[in-house]
C-alpha cells in the first residue's frame, strides 16, 4: 500500500488538538492506521475507473484488493451484516474486512449503495446479498450486526409503515437466525429511543421521552420494540445480545440526499446554497467521526457487556454553531435561512458515556474538527468527479 501523507489542512492542530493517525484496539484486531481506511475512500488515485472527455467513465475491474490481515481459519468468525452496504455498515465491513474475518453483506439499497463496498466485490472472503431483511434469510454465521434500517429523518418518515416493519420484522428475523445459529447478535439502536429528552446527558438507565404517534415514531418506537424484542430472545432463548445506542454520527459515504444535518450542510456550502436551519437553531446535538464508531462496535461485540450501550461524542454544539462551523471551513460564503422547526425535534442531545468507558475501554479519539475536515475532502472529491 502506498504511504500517503496526512491531509494539507489540518485544523486540529490549531487548536493544538492530537491529530488521529491510528484507530481501533490491538487487544482485539481492529487496529488500523487511518491510511489504510483514507485509502478505501479517499484514495490517491482512482484506480477502477477512468473519465473521458465525452462525458462518460470507463470502470476498471479491480486487479489487487486492499490488503487484510492474515487470520487462522480458527480465529476467522463468519460475520453477517446487515445494511452493510450503507453509511457506518460499510465502514464496518472495511474493519471487519481489514481484521481477516469473512463477511457477508445483506442489503437492499433504499439507502445503501454499492459503490460503498464496490472495493470488496469479489474478494474470497467477501459476500454482497441483495435481500431486504423483511423477509426471513438464512444462512450460517458466528456473528450479526443488524444494522438494516432508513436512518436519516426524511428518509426514515418516508414510508413510515415500511420503517416499522423493518425495525419489527427485521430484527425478529435476524434475531430467529441468531438463535437457530447461536450467533452473537448486536443490534445498533439509536440515541432516538430518549425521544426529545427530559435528562440531560442521557444515561443508558433513561427511559426516554418519546410521541409514540408523531412524526419520528416509526422509527424511534421502532427501536425501542427491536430492543423489547432483543431482550426478550436473549431471556427466552439464551441468545447472546449486545445493543449499542449510536449517536449522532458524521462521515464520507454519508448520502448526499441523506438529509441529515451535517450532510445538507455541506452540500449547501459547496453548491454556494443557503444552509438551512429548521427552527431557531438552539438545539443541540453531539457528533462523534465514523471510524469512533466502527471502534465502538467492534469492541461491543467482542466484550462480554449486555447491557445497552451510548456510543457517540460527548462535543456538544448547537445547530447554529454547527452551521457557522461548517461554513467557515468549506470557506463559503453563503447565508443562513431559518426555516419551520420540525416536529418533535429534540431539543437537546448529548450521551453519557460512563458506561463505554468503563466496559468497553471505549471513547471517542477523533475531534469534530477532523472528522470534518476528512467529511469535506472527501465531498468535495464526489464532486469534482461529478458523483454527487
Ligand atoms: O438541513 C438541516 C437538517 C437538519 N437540521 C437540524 O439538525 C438537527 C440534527 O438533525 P439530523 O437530521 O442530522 O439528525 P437527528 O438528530 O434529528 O436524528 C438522528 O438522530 C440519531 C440517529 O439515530 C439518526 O441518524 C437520526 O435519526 C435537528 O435539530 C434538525 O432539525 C437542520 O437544522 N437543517
Amino acid at each position: 500500500m502506498t504511504k500517503s501523507e496526512p491531509p494539507s489542512e489540518r485544523p486540529d492542530q490549531q487548536r493544538n488538538e492530537t491529530y488521529v493517525d491510528h484507530v481501533g484496539d490491538p487487544a482485539i484486531g481492529s487496529d488500523v492506521s487511518l491510511e489504510w481506511l483514507r485509502d478505501l475512500y479517499l484514495p490517491k488515485t482512482n484506480s477502477d475507473r477512468t473519465f473521458l472527455d465525452d462525458g462518460t467513465v470507463v470502470y476498471q475491474a479491480q486487479r489487487t484488493y486492499p490488503p487484510v490481515r492474515q487470520l487462522s481459519p480458527g480465529k476467522r468468525e463468519r460475520i453477517l451484516v446487515t445494511g452493510g452496504a450503507g453509511f457506518v455498515g460499510s465502514h464496518l465491513v472495511d474493519r471487519l474486512m481489514w481484521m481477516g474475518h469473512e463477511v457477508i453483506v445483506l442489503d437492499n439499497f433504499f439507502t445503501g449503495s454499492k459503490r460503498n463496498v464496490q472495493h470488496w466485490i469479489g474478494h474470497p472472503h467477501f459476500e454482497l446479498v441483495s435481500h431486504d431483511v423483511v423477509d426471513p434469510f438464512m444462512i450460517e454465521v458466528s456473528q450479526i450486526y443488524h444494522l438494516a434500517c432508513p436512518a436519516s429523518p426524511p428518509h426514515y418518515q418516508y414510508n413510515p409503515t415500511k420503517t416499522v416493519k423493518t425495525s419489527v420484522m427485521g430484527t425478529i428475523n435476524m434475531l430467529g437466525l441468531a438463535k437457530r445459529t447461536k450467533a452473537r447478535f448486536l443490534l445498533t439502536s439509536t440515541s432516538e429511543v430518549y425521544g426529545d429528552p427530559e435528562e440531560h446527558p442521557q444515561k443508558e438507565t433513561y427511559w426516554g421521552h418519546v410521541n409514540p404517534i408523531g412524526p419520528r415514531a416509526c422509527y424511534d418506537e421502532g427501536k425501542r420494540i427491536a430492543e423489547t424484542l432483543t431482550y426478550s430472545y436473549m431471556r427466552q432463548n439464551d441468545v447472546d445480545v449486545r445493543v449499542a445506542r449510536i449517536f449522532n454520527t458524521f462521515g464520507p459515504r454519508m448520502s448526499p440526499a441523506d438529509g441529515r444535518v451535517v450532510s445538507n450542510f455541506i452540500m449547501q456550502a459547496i453548491r454556494g446554497e443557503p444552509l438551512t436551519i429548521y427552527g431557531n437553531g438552539d438545539q443541540t446535538r453531539s457528533f462523534q467521526y465514523i471510524h469512533d464508531l466502527v471502534d465502538g462496535l467492534i469492541l461491543l461485540m467482542n466484550k462480554p457487556y449486555t447491557e445497552p450501550v451510548n456510543l457517540g461524542n460527548t462535543e456538544e454544539y448547537t445547530i447554529k454553531e454547527f452551521a457557522e462551523s461548517i461554513r467557515d471551513k468549506v470557506d463559503a460564503k453563503v447565508p443562513i435561512k431559518l426555516l419551520p422547526a420540525a416536529m418533535d425535534d429534540p431539543k437537546k442531545r448529548k450521551p453519557d458515556i460512563t458506561r463505554a468507558k468503563r466496559y468497553l475501554n471505549w471513547q471517542p479519539r477523533f475531534s469534530v474538527r477532523q472528522g470534518l475536515q476528512e467529511t469535506i475532502d472527501w465531498f468535495k472529491l464526489q464532486a469534482a468527479e461529478g458523483a454527487i
